[in-house]
């Protein structure tokens, strides 16, 4: 397999302009880095797209919004949070991505992801552009009461540059359909609209769409037998470590138990948890998604499990490994610890959980890898289903939105190892994932005009 190509100096000039005009933002640097990265052999071939800056225009959001949150804690205080919205690229769609509330989010963790989104969303072929949002917010250990009162005074603030054709947000960590039931009902109540296409993942009485819950983690999965496919193997017998024990994780460890695979291993921000005869997912989802309590629980509650409170997941040997927590999650030497204990595909369910010297690890190693922006791109290719039927006032079987699912993961698949063959480097899934969204992106803003 090709590894990637360095830097042509111009792509290497508008990196530094990026460092220059967006200090400080360790992440964003690191996804458009690794963008940048794949598209030296995109260069060569539409020099139009220098001419026309269409890649300072990527880089560039269209619009960063940052806002105050006050709201009343159970003890009668006033608290402070700062919200963000970056409406990052239009082009293809109105705005959509999740809403993260986590007390690591700064500007710089918002660019990130409204970034990758914009390539993703591209990716997935459907008519969405990209952007992100979030708040400093740690909703662990709150009430459901100030969960409520947070979620309201956001939305009083961010319902203004919201709507079905122009900003769409949805869940991301720390957000789940909780969550989005409270700023849907200030979307509410604000404007006096039942507008059900302004926020995604919502509940099922309420115009949610069916397999959305699921559909990052299944569509992750859909991607690694993709991959496995094309190979002649599958998921049947492997041995899987997953990390992380949320909304993503849980669905990645349910559809790879589902196609015949054994799930040992996942975690939390505590720990994590290896259980040799495959984890118990009605106990996994009892702690987690019902009395929203810690991974060392399940060690707990299960015969033969064990629970681990300072190392690291990667060091369970696994023929497949699902990183689906949070970003910079899997180091250099935990790919090496990988490497060495024979794994074969490694597919992202979290956004950019692999550092970039663990990406090159892999990639040298002929490990299969496939990149968040495509491996994960199930849950907003779902959320554009929950849109279209939000749309036609229609609800879907979950039989036929999973079918649609599986069909939007296979056509990602196809784009990414096509483009990464027509750009010379075959089996190269970040390539060929960063330079097909590249191309379709930079068409359409080449179409739309300087605007
Ligand atoms: N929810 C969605 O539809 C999508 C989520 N993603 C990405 O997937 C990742 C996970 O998101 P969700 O499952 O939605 O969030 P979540 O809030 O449901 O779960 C996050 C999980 O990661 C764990 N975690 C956080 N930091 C950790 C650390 N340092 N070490 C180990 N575990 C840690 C948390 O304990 C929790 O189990 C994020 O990168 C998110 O951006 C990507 C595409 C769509
Ligand atoms: O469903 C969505 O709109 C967004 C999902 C998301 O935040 C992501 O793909 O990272």
């Amino acid at each position: 397999m090709s590894t990637t190509p360095e830097l042509t100096p111009h792509l290497q000039e508008l990196y530094e302009v990026v460092l220059r005009r967006n200090p400080g933002e360790l992440e964003f640097h690191q996804a458009v880095l690794e963008v940048f990265e794949s598209l030296t052999p995109v260069a060569r071939k539409h020099p139009e797209f220098a001419e026309t800056k269409v890649l300072e225009r990527l880089c560039e959001p269209e619009r960063q919004i940052i806002f105050r949150v006050p709201w009343v804690n159970d003890r009668g205080e006033v608290e402070i949070n700062r919200g963000f919205r970056v409406e990052f690229n239009s082009a293809l769609g109105p705005y959509k991505g999740g809403l993260r509330f986590h007390p690591s989010v700064y500007l710089g963790i918002v660019k990130f992801l409204g970034f990758e989104q914009t390539f993703k969303n591209a990716l997935t072929g459907m008519p969405i552009g990209g952007g992100k949002g979030g708040s400093d917010f740690d909703p662990k250990g709150r009430s459901d009461r100030e969960v409520m009162a947070f979620c309201q005074s956001f939305m009083t603030e961010l319902y203004r540059h919201l709507g079905e054709y122009t900003d769409v947000p949805a869940g991301d960590i720390g957000v789940g359909s909780r969550e989005i039931g409270y700023l849907f009902g200030q979307y509410k109540r604000i404007t006096n609209r039942y507008e059900s296409g302004v926020l995604t993942g919502k509940g099922l009485g309420w115009g949610g769409s069916l397999v959305r819950k699921e559909a990052t983690g299944y569509g992750t999965v859909f991607f690694a037998d993709e991959m496995l496919r094309a190979r002649g193997e599958s998921f049947d017998g492997k041995r899987v470590v997953v990390s992380g024990s949320g909304n993503v994780a849980i669905y990645a460890v349910e559809k790879a138990e589902q196609l015949g695979a054994t799930v040992v291993a996942c975690s939390d921000s505590g720990g994590y948890i290896v259980d040799e005869s495959g984890l118990d997912l009605d106990l996994l989802k009892r702690i987690k998604e019902v009395d929203r309590g810690r991974i060392s629980e399940y060690a707990e509650q299960r015969t033969g499990a064990s629970f681990v409170a300072d190392g690291c997941i990667w060091d369970v040997d696994c023929d497949i490994a699902l990183p689906c927590a949070t970003q910079n999650e899997l180091d250099e030497q935990a790919a090496i610890t990988l490497v060495k204990n024979g794994v074969r595909v490694v597919a992202e369910g979290a956004n950019m959980p692999s550092t970039p010297a663990a990406t090159r690890v892999f990639l040298d190693a002929d490990v299969l890898f496939a990149p968040g922006k495509a491996a994960n791109a199930g849950g907003v290719a779902t959320s554009a289903l929950e849109m279209q039927q939000n749309a036609s006032r229609d609800s879907w079987s979950h039989e036929y939105t999973e079918e649609r699912l599986a069909g939007i993961m296979r056509g990602i698949h196809e784009r990414c190892a096509a483009s990464a063959d027509e750009y010379g480097a075959p089996g190269n899934y970040i390539l060929g994932a960063n330079t097909s969204s590249f191309v379709q992106l930079a068409e359409a803003v080449l179409a739309l005009g300087v605007i």
